[in-house]
């Protein structure tokens, strides 16, 4: 890519296929000209950011997203505006949305949970050691690029953690319980999120799910955990989802435990991708 001095135009780009569009833009695939690089083009319009006050939100996304570099976290390269839209040059993730093939193959193998729960532990001990929470880890913020390697998306949600927060956000499937209690919250929080999903990518639901909203968060506050029998899941994955939906923050395991943790170490394929 061009050095960061240079401003990016829109002329810099060939826009290929739409790729989706979330609250305030679309995506779409692109190419830049010179170097024939495929990226993804997150076009977002200003007026909408003023409607939704959501400057504040993109600037963070904007400065965190660009600051990180790890294999498992979307690169952002670059921004650039014109008078109606603001540009995000985002690196492309060519096999789309983790949760579009949850959803089709309704749940995953312990080889590929295992897998996508160590990438994850992986982005997040890179976050975390640089101070940023996500905060919004769910199925939807993750995408597969085409090697089946999972990208943490979406950081509109994510902060610097040098304080401990205190900001309600993300889809309350996910929700830790001192983020519920509006308690404030540190990184702990993800590694909550780690378990919610590891339970996902098994049983192709989340643990509290429920009718209702309400019943969702007293069951997340009640911890209230089971393993349908329908579905043979391993001892050593349920013991790694019991170990991380700990209602009290501390007692959670940490990322490095999480990482050496045997059902990790005897499922999880260390090339990150597995598209067995
Ligand atoms: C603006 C859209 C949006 C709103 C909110 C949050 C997010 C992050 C997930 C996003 N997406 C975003 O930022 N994105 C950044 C991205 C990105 C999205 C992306 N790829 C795709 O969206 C995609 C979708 C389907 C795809 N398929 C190929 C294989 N086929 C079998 C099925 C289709 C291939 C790629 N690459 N970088």
């Amino acid at each position: 890519m061009a050095n960061e001095k240079e401003e990016w135009k829109l002329e810099d780009f060939e826009i290929g296929k739409y790729l989706g569009e979330g609250k305030f833009g679309k995506v779409y695939l692109a190419r830049e000209i010179k170097s024939g690089y495929p990226v993804a083009l997150k076009v977002i319009f200003k007026k909408k950011l003023e409607k939704y006050r959501f400057w504040e939100h993109l600037k963070r996304e904007i400065v965190i997203q660009s600051s990180l570099q790890h294999p498992n976290v979307l690169r952002l390269y670059a921004w650039f505006h014109d008078e109606t839209r603001i540009f995000l040059v985002l690196e492309y993730a060519a096999n789309g949305e983790l949760y579009k093939l949850l959803r089709s193959v309704r749940h995953f193998s312990e080889k590929r949970a295992a897998t996508y729960v160590a990438s994850l532990a992986r982005a997040l001990a890179y976050c975390h050691e640089k101070h940023v929470i996500h905060r919004d880890i769910k199925p939807e913020n993750l995408l597969l690029d085409l090697d089946g390697r999972l990208k943490i998306a979406d950081f509109g949600w994510a902060v610097q953690s040098n304080a401990k927060r205190h900001t309600m956000c993300g889809t309350i499937d996910y929700l830790a319980p001192e983020m519920v209690e509006k308690k404030a919250h540190d990184h702990g929080v993800d590694n909550w999120t780690l378990g919610i999903l590891c339970y996902e990518f098994l049983y192709g639901v989340p643990p509290f799910e429920a009718a209702d909203q309400y019943d969702t968060l007293r069951r997340i506050m009640k911890v209230d955990l089971h393993f349908p029998s329908t579905h043979h899941v391993s001892l050593e994955a349920k013991d790694l989802i019991c170990k991380l939906l700990v209602k009290e923050s501390s007692k959670r395991l940490s990322i490095k435990q999480i990482l050496r943790h045997p059902w990790i170490m005897n499922n999880a394929d260390p090339s990150g991708s597995c598209n067995e």
